[in-house]
């Protein structure tokens, strides 16, 4: 079930035949549902109470519904502890998990980097009381961007920071992005002010070294590039059918386990180097994709979202975490038709944008279609993180992908 990479036509089939085992919510599996090792960043003592200095009440309200109605005798049966990915989320009124309002100092609240803060505080927090979470609870989405464009290595004027093991000194670019709120503002978290506010889209300018992406590309030519295919059929065992696809024409090999890439040092450093920014950790990204574009190859219009995942083990793919391992002479731009945004290809640089909303991040966020345009002259080798909300290479193990 690797190979897929496009919105499953058959989504809704799943719930109740399909997907047994691998559901999120029938089959509660220890090895499975721990996340537990999420964020290690996070100091021990934030807790999600007010910072010292002067404070304010900052409302956080979210849509936050029961989505099914046996949800309170599920939560009576200690569900929201045995089964904490599918409860948290779809249970959040009966598992008391609907985000709390906060209160954090005024200075705070006029700053941006508060969201992010407020993200941080409540993930500790939630991480306290459950063995195993989401990779995202309503409103992090937003906070982890906010984080992000806050702490670029690169954008720092403090001539002492000190860049970490590992870490790179990348910029930050911001091509979309929804408003801030401002600072009297109550923070509402919506699925209609989502739709309403653009959607995150940035790209990291030198996240990679060139080095490295040779030497992706290299184990790339060492996984052996394949031609890439495309989610088609539902097949009797509930696994999706991979098929060559006139619409996406490039080349692949994927940086597995199995084939002793996904743990060369320095693929694992770069997964790591995500994990590090983006807070979700290495294990909820699939392998890398490698992907390799001649003169004529193209991806077409798509969107990486697989609806069928929603509520299976490893859950939806949250975000798209893409990296360039090459400058191409001409064409081959990632563009966004609804966003009017196009990334040129440059060696080193990566293009982060989500696959869901912040408000739910089980539901897909529409706008952000993308696709590889032709390359035109010369080489474009790049290579897809796809992160999910939970642990992907568990439920790659158990088959449950
Ligand atoms: O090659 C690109 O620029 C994007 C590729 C892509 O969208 C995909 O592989 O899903
Ligand atoms: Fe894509």
């Amino acid at each position: 079930t690797n190979g897929m990479d496009a919105e499953g036509g058959g989504g809704g089939g799943f719930g109740d035949s399909g997907g047994g085992e691998c559901d999120a919510m029938m089959n509660p599996d220890d090895t499975c549902g721990d996340a537990s090792s999420l964020d290690g960043g996070a100091p021990e003592d934030a807790d999600g109470s007010s910072p010292p200095g002067e404070t304010t009440g900052i409302l956080l309200r979210s849509e936050c519904v029961d989505k099914e109605p046996r949800c309170p005798g599920w939560a009576a049966e200690g569900e929201c502890d045995k089964n904490p990915d599918y409860m948290l989320l779809d249970c959040a009124v009966s598992c008391n998990s609907c985000p709390e309002p906060v209160v954090i100092s005024t200075e705070d609240a006029l700053m941006l980097e508060a969201v992010a803060r407020y993200g941080k505080a409540q993930r500790v927090e939630r991480r306290r009381r459950i063995p195993s979470r989401p990779a995202l609870l309503p409103g992090e989405l937003n906070a982890m961007f906010e984080r992000i464009v806050n702490t670029a290595p690169g954008n720092m004027t403090d001539p002492n920071y000190v860049i970490e093991d590992g870490m790179t000194n990348y910029t930050v670019t911001v091509h979309s992005r929804p408003r801030a709120f401002g600072p009297n503002e109550e923070r509402v978290i919506s699925a209609e002010r989502d739709l309403n506010e653009p959607p995150w889209v940035i790209t990291f300018d030198n996240f990679i070294t060139e080095e490295e992406c040779k030497h992706l590309i290299d184990l790339g030519y060492k996984s052996e590039y394949e031609r890439s295919e495309d989610v088609g059929e539902l097949l009797p065992d509930g696994s999706f059918e991979s098929v060559q696809n006139e619409s996406r024409t490039s080349t692949n090999a994927w940086c597995s386990e199995k084939n002793k890439c996904r743990n060369d040092e320095v693929a694992k450093m770069i997964h790591n180097r995500i994990a590090k920014v983006t807070g979700i950790p290495p294990e909820n990204s699939e392998d890398f994709q490698i992907l390799k574009y001649e003169p004529g190859q193209f991806y077409r219009q798509h969107h990486d979202y697989i609806a069928f995942q929603r509520d299976r083990r490893c859950g939806p793919r949250i975000l798209t975490f893409f990296l360039y391992l090459s400058d191409v002479e001409e064409g081959g731009a990632t563009n966004f038709p609804d966003l009017n945004i196009a990334v040129k290809p440059k060696v080193g640089r990566a293009l982060l944008w989500p696959s869901v909303l912040d408000s739910n991040p089980k539901d897909k966020e529409p706008r952000t279609d993308h696709e590889a345009q032709d390359v035109i002259k010369g080489v474009k080798f790049g290579a897809n993180s796809w992160m999910h909300l939970h642990d992907y290479i568990a439920a790659q193990e158990m088959g449950c992908t």
